[in-house]
């Protein structure tokens, strides 16, 4: 399966529908459906929060637990009764789980001599591989000796030394330092691109979602609550509690009428049918304008109550109508200023 391939195939590559999981009889899984791939995207991400049973449902489609109830379908094909190695899908889980005191190389051929590879075919593999993930001439080194990040990208050749059709990633970044996370996110989305392996990622950070997929679905309590590409789930969270979880701090009550959004915060224009929506504000969703004074028609006004100078700007927070909201501050403010405020309407989420 290539990147092109997944661009035109017309049916979802990973269908899963109504499945359940449970550990001793309790559900942690019960009903989800789910189709990944079908809108062209290579890399999707599950991201939700600790414990919704992210992992749970990865290892199930690795067949590596047996749902209690549903189907999960790989190119039309039912995998109930399909073992964990004759699906050939490639994992990678947090930390790695090379074999210890073995090299590189016998980690990243350990597939490819299950398969039967012939040992010139492996080497040749391993070493095109470790090009790949940045690693050249590793070979003989014990993994042992390895940095965290090294790991990673070493458990990442493993999964995709057997050519899988489908890579399955358990928050391959989760034990690393944000730096090399940040780096890696970037890294390893390039990589499973330029192989054209379509993937499926679990993790619970968005920007790391955001940074390495096409399509993020977004789990709670062991359902799926929206699945988007990552710009339509920052502007429309499906629901309040999905606008929190991606970062919307602050909830206002809005009435639309001819493009016109009137709030307690002032004025935005929004391209949406009159009636009445909810805003998710963050942040960057709000501007600080400058001193309050006698022409405020149409903005809001603020009392600023605290300011951070940060390198992108300064980052202040306000006493507003709906109480203390942070928002950012293109100019010097000071702590008591009376300032005006402005909804940025490409960075306000509407819900629902
Ligand atoms: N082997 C197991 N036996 C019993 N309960 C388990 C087992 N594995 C997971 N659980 C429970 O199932 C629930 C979902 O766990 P899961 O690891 O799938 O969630 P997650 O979203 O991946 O969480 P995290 O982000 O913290 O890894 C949790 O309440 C967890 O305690």
């Amino acid at each position: 399966m290539t990147g092109r391939d997944a661009a035109t195939r017309s049916h979802a590559l990973l269908e899963i529908s109504d499945l359940a999981v449970a550990y001793g009889g309790h559900p942690v899984i019960d009903g989800l459906s789910w189709q990944v791939g079908g809108s062209g995207s290579l890399v999707t991400a599950v991201l939700g929060p600790s414990g919704c049973g992210k992992s749970t449902l990865l290892r199930a489609v690795a067949g590596l637990e047996q749902p209690t109830r549903g189907v999960v379908r790989f190119d039309g094909q039912d995998l109930a009764g399909v073992e964990v190695h004759r699906r050939d899908f490639g994992v990678v889980f947090q930390d790695g789980q090379l074999f210890g005191g073995r090299s590189v190389a016998s980690n990243i051929g350990y597939g490819l001599r299950m398969r039967r590879w012939s040992r010139r075919r492996i080497a040749g593999r391993v070493t095109e591989l470790l090009d790949v993930v940045g690693l050249p001439g590793y070979e003989k080194r014990s993994v042992d000796t390895l940095s965290g990040g090294q790991a990673q990208r070493v458990a990442l050749a493993r999964a995709l030394a057997p050519h899988p059709r489908l890579l399955l990633l358990d928050e391959p970044l989760a034990a690393l330092d944000r730096r090399l996370r940040d780096e890696l996110a970037v890294e390893i989305s390039e990589i499973v691109r330029a192989a054209g392996v379509p993937t499926v990622v679990v993790t619970h950070d968005h920007a790391e979602a955001a940074t390495m997929a096409d399509e993020i679905a977004v789990m709670r309590d062991g359902a799926m609550v929206q699945v988007a590409t990552p710009s339509h789930l920052w502007r429309r969270p499906v629901d309040e509690w999905t606008a929190k979880f991606l970062g919307v701090t602050t909830v206002v009550d809005a009435q639309l009428r001819a493009g016109i959004a009137d709030t307690v915060l002032g004025e935005i224009v929004l391209d949406l049918p009159d009636g009445s929506r909810r805003l998710g504000l963050r942040p960057e969703s709000v501007e600080v304008m400058g001193p309050a004074g006698a022409d405020d028609s149409g903005t809001g006004t603020a009392t600023v109550v605290l300011v951070a100078e940060l390198p992108a700007g300064p980052r202040v927070r306000i006493e507003t109508a709906v109480g203390e909201i942070d928002a950012v501050a293109d100019e010097s403010v000071a702590i008591g200023d009376r300032v005006r405020i402005r909804l940025v309407p490409e960075r306000v989420a509407v819900i629902g």
